[in-house]
């Protein structure tokens, strides 16, 4: 990609999105195209077909979807597939059509099966069940994939697809209830502190393991990845190491500074065991992570104190009526 290329990244605004645009302005990037979604449904094929028409848009990095942790996933099946699969299509045909050069496609370390074997090679795709809560996502995201290889082949499209592990850290979704782990609990026990709570409830039995990548080290391989990747192969994208969801709990607890004890709400989906992928094919293209786990914690607590905190609890009223000190 030139300096002076008109790069469309869709989903700007986005946990990953927003993180891409950090990382091409860093680089010197200087025509960037991005459209909200109240400027641009991509849902909306008509819409846009016209956009690519008028814009020229030399490079399309795709990271907009309907994306939420594992009891969205659950809950609203029907918008996840509905909403990806119209996305995808709307984005990467009109692409095709207007003669953009690349695209890169993000899937999902949840689009492996429940129990292939680890760490999850790329070749596992599409060979075992999915995971149930989130099948609907992981359907449509398949599809996607399944598209791009389709119009490389048919087409000579250059569409390129990686497959992000879980990832975190600025320009995350904090709402304890639709999030994915991470933000959902520093949300949790951020609140717990403010409210001087005894306790905070962790979801599942803590013992599935979880690989998770740094957003601005994911928004770095991304750019690698349209400067050195040109392969119809899906490529997985992750640090190659993981955590046990309840060793992450108590990590956090520690980095958010919180005293109280954890307790387990047994009712909430664990979903994969474990979903660790292979990154040998990513490392030999010469990438590193650089943010290691503690580090981009403390980093993410740091931008939701600043971003996304809510206010703090008001102190108790005393009996004369006035504000505690
Ligand atoms: N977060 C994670 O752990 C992982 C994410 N991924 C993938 O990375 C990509 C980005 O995910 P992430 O950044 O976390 O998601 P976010 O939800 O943070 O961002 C998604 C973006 O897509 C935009 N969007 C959604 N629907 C539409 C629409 N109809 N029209 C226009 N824009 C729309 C949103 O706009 P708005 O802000 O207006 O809602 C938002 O900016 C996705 O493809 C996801 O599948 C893969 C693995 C892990
Ligand atoms: C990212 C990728 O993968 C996602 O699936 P997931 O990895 O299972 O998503 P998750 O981060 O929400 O949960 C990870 C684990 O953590 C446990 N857990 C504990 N406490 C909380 C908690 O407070 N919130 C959440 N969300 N999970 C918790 C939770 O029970 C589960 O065992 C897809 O939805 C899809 O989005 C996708 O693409």
């Amino acid at each position: 990609m030139e300096r002076n290329s008109r790069i469309f990244v869709a989903g700007h605004r986005g946990l990953v999105g927003s993180a891409i645009v950090r990382r091409l302005v860093e680089g010197g990037y200087d025509d960037l195209v991005l459209r909200g979604r109240d400027e641009l449904d991509l849902t909306d094929q008509a819409a846009v077909r016209a956009f690519f028409d008028r814009e020229k848009i030399d490079y399309v990095i795709l990271a907009a979807a309907k994306v939420g942790g594992i009891l969205a996933n659950e809950r609203f099946g029907g918008d996840f597939i509905r909403d990806n699969l119209l996305i995808q299509t709307n984005v990467i045909d009109a692409a095709w059509r207007a003669g953009v050069r690349k695209l890169l496609f993000l899937g999902s370390s949840c689009l492996y099966p429940k129990f292939a074997e680890q760490p999850l090679k790329e070749e596992a795709l599409l060979t075992g069940a999915l995971e149930p809560t989130n099948k609907p996502y992981a359907i449509a995201k398949i599809a996607g994939i399944t598209q791009c290889q389709a119009y490389r082949r048919q087409y000579g499209f250059n569409a390129i697809c990686a497959m992000p592990s879980n990832l975190y850290g600025p320009g995350d979704h904090f709402d304890p209830e639709g999030s994915h782990a991470i933000p959902g609990m520093i949300r949790r026990f951020h609140d717990a502190k403010m409210e001087q709570a005894p306790s905070v409830t962790l979801w599942g039995t803590g013992t599935p393991r979880r690989e998770f990548l740094y957003v601005d080290d994911m928004a770095d391989a991304c750019l690698h990845l349209m400067e050195r990747y040109d392969s119809e192969d899906i490529i997985n994208v992750g640090p190659g190491e993981d955590i046990a969801i309840g060793d992450l709990a108590r990590l956090i607890r520690r980095v958010v500074g919180y005293e109280g004890a954890l307790t387990q709400d047994l009712s909430k989906p664990d979903g994969h065991p474990r979903k660790l992928m292979d990154v040998s094919r990513l490392f030999a293209t010469g990438w590193r992570p650089k943010v290691g786990l503690e580090e981009g914690l403390n980093r993410t607590y740091g931008w939701f104190l600043e971003n996304a905190a809510p206010p703090a609890p008001r102190p108790a009223a005393t009996t004369t009526g006035e504000a505690a000190e």
